[in-house]
């Protein structure tokens, strides 16, 4: 027998195998898995590629919601993998000291055994660093970083007022807050920043982040697609957009090297002295760079760090980030409904502007705290576009075999869980209207005024809202996130009015009538899952309000004041 025919007897046998075994295994899935009685769309009961191919469409949230309303609260969303949509499985999944976060989130690290404290799954190690990370970010450290936020925000009023406000032109108001928060963001992590808001030569990070987001969102929902080697297909057209990068985060940490640890109010200097109070540890200045740049598109991190010995093998980078760009889905999200919802701004607007009598106290006060009505429409928006929208998956260990329930279901050991973000937010148990963007429910009277059953309601609708996660996995930059946004917001409406553009703009956002795949609400501000949000709009036109003309002029002097 010839070679040739040797090897297509191989081959023959080869496939035979591997049909057999296909056979064998998704028999296994439909009729024997543990989670076989489960109910769920019947692709997903054999297979990952469900997740991984509407994680491809940016859609994986619409289409868990879709699930949801066709099978039930408790769902089979892959093999392995049950997706839960009431409060008591978002606490039972959420603040268990039982589950992990789920292996797949290892294949958001670059190199194999490389930790950070969005993807370490061991629990001491990741006490450990959010002891120390999370003090770098807390609400103390958010008030000493204020005044650097600030000077942000006035640019990015400034910026609208000269792009929009003195031309009549539209904005992008997608682009003009992913600037912000990521600028925002770099000077929190390397006390400088990427100057987006005022120099385009740089814009390439925000294609960076998208790209990095949207890999790591599909590795996650399908981990054998990293392991097949997904990244050396992807690898040549991001490879030059690396190289940028690199040299531009490199000059960032080199600058802040040369300075004292107290020289800027950043990470670096609330973090440089902190000690774990259990284990005596601090944070090596090598590992912490790695930490900081969490924070920004830091997808080409550790290739940029390694080289410059400020991360080991020990300590690389993850390819998701969150930080600036969630707070940018906020504060877009947010623009968009006020826009679409005339009496929302109205209120909003009447509420800034009694409240306080110059822009310059728009600051960290009890003044702002009790804009009640702003902190609902923040909570509105997180709760109708949540900028992370996806299932955050935790898991069971396998050889834990004492029985653990989930809203009453045990659940076996080795299973992928979680809730759905998106769903859950619009689970009408909760959330009455769920597509009417309503900041009023989340204004209440006095308890003493509300009858047994409004106070259950009030209690189970802030159980169910959870757009920063809860539990010790839960986000470590909530107050920072609600600090920027809070400020955003109240300044843009003290100093500028704005409206919808007369043109076809005004569309970009917003959902098409009849569209198939859950995006036919016109007043939904349409965000495309990839763990963080991609999204587009809205185009807004500003107008400087006449009665702050002077200090409008005030303010455009600060743009030269920011140090990059
Ligand atoms: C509106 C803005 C934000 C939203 C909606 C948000 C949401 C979230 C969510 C849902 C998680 C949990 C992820 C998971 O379980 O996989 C998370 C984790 C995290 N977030 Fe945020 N985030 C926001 C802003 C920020 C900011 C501004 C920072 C930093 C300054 C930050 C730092 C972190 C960190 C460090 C973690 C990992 C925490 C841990 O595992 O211990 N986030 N965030």
């Amino acid at each position: 027998m010839s070679f040739k025919n040797i090897a297509l007897v191989v081959a023959r046998y080869l496939l035979y195998a591997f049909v057999v075994r296909c056979v064998l295994i998704y028999s296994y899935r439909l009729i024997y898995h543990p989670c076989h009685s489960y109910p769920g769309p019947f692709t997903a009961k054999f297979t990952d590629w469900y997740g991984a191919f509407h994680a491809f469409f940016r859609r994986l949230h619409l289409v868990t919601y879709r699930d949801h309303q066709k099978y039930g609260t408790a769902i089979r969303h892959g093999p392995n993998k049950l997706v839960f949509n009431s409060v008591t499985a978002l606490h039972d999944i959420y603040q268990s000291e039982r589950l992990y976060k789920s292996r797949s989130y290892l294949v958001t690290q670059p190199v194999a055994g490389v930790y950070n404290l969005f993807n370490v799954l061991d629990k001491r190690s990741h006490r450990i660093k959010r002891r120390i990370i999370g003090q770098g970010i807390n609400d103390r450290s958010a008030r000493q970083f204020e005044p650097d936020m600030i000077k942000h925000v006035d640019i990015f009023i400034q910026q609208l007022l000269n792009s929009s406000g003195k031309t009549g032109a539209a904005v992008n108001m997608t682009k003009r807050c992913k600037y912000l928060g990521i600028d925002v963001i770099g000077q929190l992590g390397f006390g400088s920043t990427l100057d987006l808001q005022t120099d385009s030569k740089n814009h390439f990070v925000l294609k960076g982040l998208e790209t990095s987001n949207f890999r790591s969102n599909l590795y996650i929902q399908f981990p054998l697609l990293k392991k097949v080697g997904m990244e050396l297909l992807l690898y040549p057209f991001i490879l030059t957009r690396q190289m940028k990068y690199y040299t531009l985060i490199r000059d960032l940490v080199l600058a802040r090297r040369s300075q004292g640890k107290h020289a800027r109010k950043d990470l670096y200097s609330f973090i440089a002295d902190l000690k774990d109070p259990e284990t005596g540890e601090g944070m090596r200045l090598r590992n912490l760079w790695s930490e900081a740049a969490f924070f920004i598109p830091a997808d080409q991190c550790h290739q940029i760090l390694s080289p410059m010995g400020l991360a080991t093998t020990r300590n690389r980078r993850t390819n998701t980030s969150t930080g600036g760009d969630t707070t940018s889905t906020a504060l877009s999200a947010t623009f968009f409904y006020l826009s679409r919802y005339p009496e929302c701004y109205k209120k909003l607007a009447k509420e800034i502007r009694s409240t306080f009598s110059d822009g310059t106290d728009i600051k960290s006060s009890p003044a702002l705290a009790g804009c009640s009505y702003l902190r609902a429409c923040i909570d509105e928006s997180l709760r109708m576009t949540p900028p992370i929208s996806t299932t955050l998956w935790r898991e069971l260990p396998a050889d834990d075999k004492e029985p653990f329930l989930v809203d009453g279901h045990v659940i076996p050991p080795g299973t992928q869980l979680g809730v759905n973000m998106y769903a859950i937010h619009h689970n009408e148990a909760y959330f009455p209207n769920l597509f009417t963007f309503q900041p009023e429910r989340w204004l209440f009277p006095d308890e003493s005024h509300m009858d047994e059953e409004a106070k259950l309601a009030k209690r189970r609708m802030y159980d169910a809202f959870s757009p920063f996660s809860i539990g010790s996995r839960g986000c470590a930059g909530k107050a920072m996130a609600y600090m920027e946004i809070s400020l955003a917001l109240a300044k843009t409406l003290w100093y500028l009015d704005f409206e919808r553009p007369s043109g076809k703009e005004d569309k970009v956002g917003e959902g098409i009538p009849g569209n198939r795949h859950g995006r036919g609400r016109k007043l939904e501000f349409q965000g495309k899952d990839q763990f963080g949000s991609l999204h587009d709009g809205p185009f807004l036109v500003f107008r400087p309000r006449a009665d702050v003309q002077k200090e409008l002029d005030d303010l455009s002097r600060l743009e030269s004041l920011v140090d990059g």
